[in-house]
């Protein structure tokens, strides 16, 4: 940094210390707290993202949300070039930047960081951040202090998109850097149009044409509901209810796809009146989503379908269209290209999805919570089939695939058009489309599983029937200090503190076909604990006591 350029960062960081004894780390999204005290690490991150862009000369996003915590809380992720989210090498940069005690070592970080990088802070006019927020009230003024870090390198633009689901930031990152259209419109179209291709592909005469009617969505009273509105007025005629739009009610209060996949419960503004009804729950910011159908005789029961059956349902269509694409074609003239086919889970899912999908000839790799692992995994596969079971995922194609469905779409619309090797080339390319090859996105995601599920002619229950999900409970332990707990082998195993993991083995050799484990949130301040087994009971149990483990050997009364 020339003085110019330092004296500029100074002045605006003074504006923005940081709050005392408050210490954050960019975790398994980005940097969440509770709102009052995000001012100066949002502003720092305006920073990173500046750098960012400069470093990789591309558009980055900034996205001010915190997903499905309570309202009150907020945070900042990072969207990549490609879209995806930030670099895990940048990661301890930004862990360092947050932690600054003040302007002086801050700048000083970010001259050393910048040396190190080799980062061009002459050519600042070349960095671009498109800027986004949720509907959380404090959005507005942590999207002010993002703007303020952003242009404190001088010459770099934020460009302000308003309101927006996290998933549409990163698609419109991703598109800016493919020098793709990239405006809110073009999304809305480009989902519109894929999804129509769909389903004028629907074979004509199965059931399909008949099933289905309404699909009834909660938007957890966030941005994903008001976007649904709009996204609903393009489809014209697609039959949906959208509920807990965001025009009154809490955000992610006793709504949302976070509280109905760990509740196990129908959200607020649903109950018995809606039994048998297709229904779906987006989060806070519309990157997950799962379904849901209320139970007739209940207290608002429901049976839940989750990301591991999103991803199943996925999974067998894309397998569907990829042996019709094949059939009858022999080597000999070398147009069956045998894409590899790959689908990414983490621990959370539950064992009998795993078992459901492997059985079905699946191959299924596992990594830690988190999207970012999920993502690199999925991406090493031609198509590449990644799902949380809170429903946060998507579908990855290569560029070198994609490449080739292409041309040979092209050349079956010459000798065999409309043949079903040529729809279902079709198919998977509308499906390349239509879903959000960025990150997870509930709105595309819910427009996808209703077309699958209309082109197998599935009600929601047909669909929950392709396995049935092994009992399982989560519980979340509040501790005195979250990061002593490493985990080694996907998270399945802690290997510190010492004898935790011993304990908890014995705990579930108690339960038949017992699993569980423990892990520390990356976006809330407690320690989760996850177990499954044959009976419901012993799930619960299972959870309870490992739970009470978790607090004996870290809680408050441990030390
Ligand atoms: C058990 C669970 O659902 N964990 C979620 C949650 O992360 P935690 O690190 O568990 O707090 O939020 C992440 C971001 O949305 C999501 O990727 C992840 O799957
Ligand atoms: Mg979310």
């Amino acid at each position: 940094m020339n003085e110019q350029q330092r004296s500029i960062l100074l002045e605006s960081s003074d504006h923005f210390s940081p709050p005392p004894g408050v210490k954050l780390s960019y975790g398994t999204s980005g940097f969440r707290a509770d709102w009052l005290v995000l001012q100066s690490t949002v502003f720092r991150v305006g920073i990173l993202a500046a750098l960012r862009s400069l470093k990789t000369q591309s558009v980055i996003g900034l996205m001010i949300t915190a997903s499905h915590n309570i309202v009150s809380d907020n945070g900042i992720k990072i969207a990549d070039p490609t879209g995806g989210m930030l670099s895990q090498d940048w990661e301890p940069f930004a862990d360092a930047l947050a932690s600054a005690p003040d302007s002086q070592h801050l700048a000083q970080l970010i001259d050393d960081f910048v040396k190190k990088e080799n980062i061009p802070l002459e050519g600042a006019e070349s960095a671009e951040i498109l800027l986004g927020r949720d509907t959380r009230p404090s959005g507005k003024s942590l999207l002010e202090a993002a703007k303020q870090g952003i242009i404190s390198i001088v010459g770099a633009i934020a460009v302000d998109m308003g309101v927006l689901t996290t998933p549409q930031m990163h698609w419109m990152v991703r598109a800016r850097n493919k020098a793709m259209n990239a405006t809110e419109l073009d999304y809305f179209n480009q989902l519109s149009s894929s999804f129509r291709c769909l389903i004028d592909l629907i074979p004509q005469g199965t059931a399909a044409n008949k099933m289905n009617g309404i699909v009834v969505v909660d938007g957890a009273n966030g941005v994903g509901g008001e976007k649904l509105e709009a996204l609903k007025r393009i489809l014209n005629g697609f039959d949906i209810e959208i509920r807990n739009s965001g025009k009154e009610g809490v955000l992610n209060d006793g709504v949302g796809a976070d509280f109905v996949q760990k509740e196990k419960v129908a959200p607020r503004g649903f109950g018995p009146a809606d039994a048998g009804i297709r229904c779906a729950s987006l989060d806070g910011d519309a990157d997950r989503l799962v379904y849901f159908s209320v139970l007739s005789n209940s207290n608002n029961e429901i049976d839940l379908v989750d990301g591991d059956k999103i991803l199943s349902l996925f999974a067998l269509f894309i397998k569907e269209q990829l042996s019709t694409l094949n059939k009858n074609e022999g080597d000999k003239d070398n147009k069956c290209y045998q894409p590899t086919l790959g689908v990414v889970q983490t621990a959370y899912a539950n064992g009998a999805s795993t078992d459901y999908l492997k059985q079905s000839g699946l191959e299924v790799m596992f990594t830690p919570t988190g999207v970012k692992y999920l993502h690199e995994k999925a991406a090493e596969y031609d198509i590449g089939i990644y799902f949380e079971a809170n429903g946060h995922g998507t579908i990855l194609f290569s560029e070198g695939f994609l490449h080739w469905l292409d041309g040979r779409n092209s050349e079956l619309a010459l000798t065999s058009k409309g043949s079903e090797q040529q729809k279902a080339a079709m198919r998977l390319l509308a499906v390349s489309k239509l879903i959000n090859q960025a990150v997870g996105d509930a709105l595309s995601g819910l427009l996808l599983v209703e077309a699958i599920l209309q082109h197998m002619g599935w009600s929601i229950h047909k669909w929950n029937e392709l396995y049935h999900d092994l009992p399982s409970k989560q519980l979340k332990v509040k501790v005195v200090d979250r990061s002593v707990i490493v985990t080694e082998k996907a998270e399945t195993v802690v290997v510190r503190p010492l004898g935790i993991q011993e304990a908890i083995n014995v705990e579930t050799a108690k339960y038949p076909r017992g699993r569980c484990f423990v892990r520390p949130s990356g976006t809330e301040d407690v320690v989760r604990v996850y177990a499954e087994a044959t009976i419901e009971e012993a799930a619960d149990n299972l959870a309870s006591s490992v739970a009470r483990l978790v607090d004996q050997f870290l809680g408050f009364g441990s030390s």
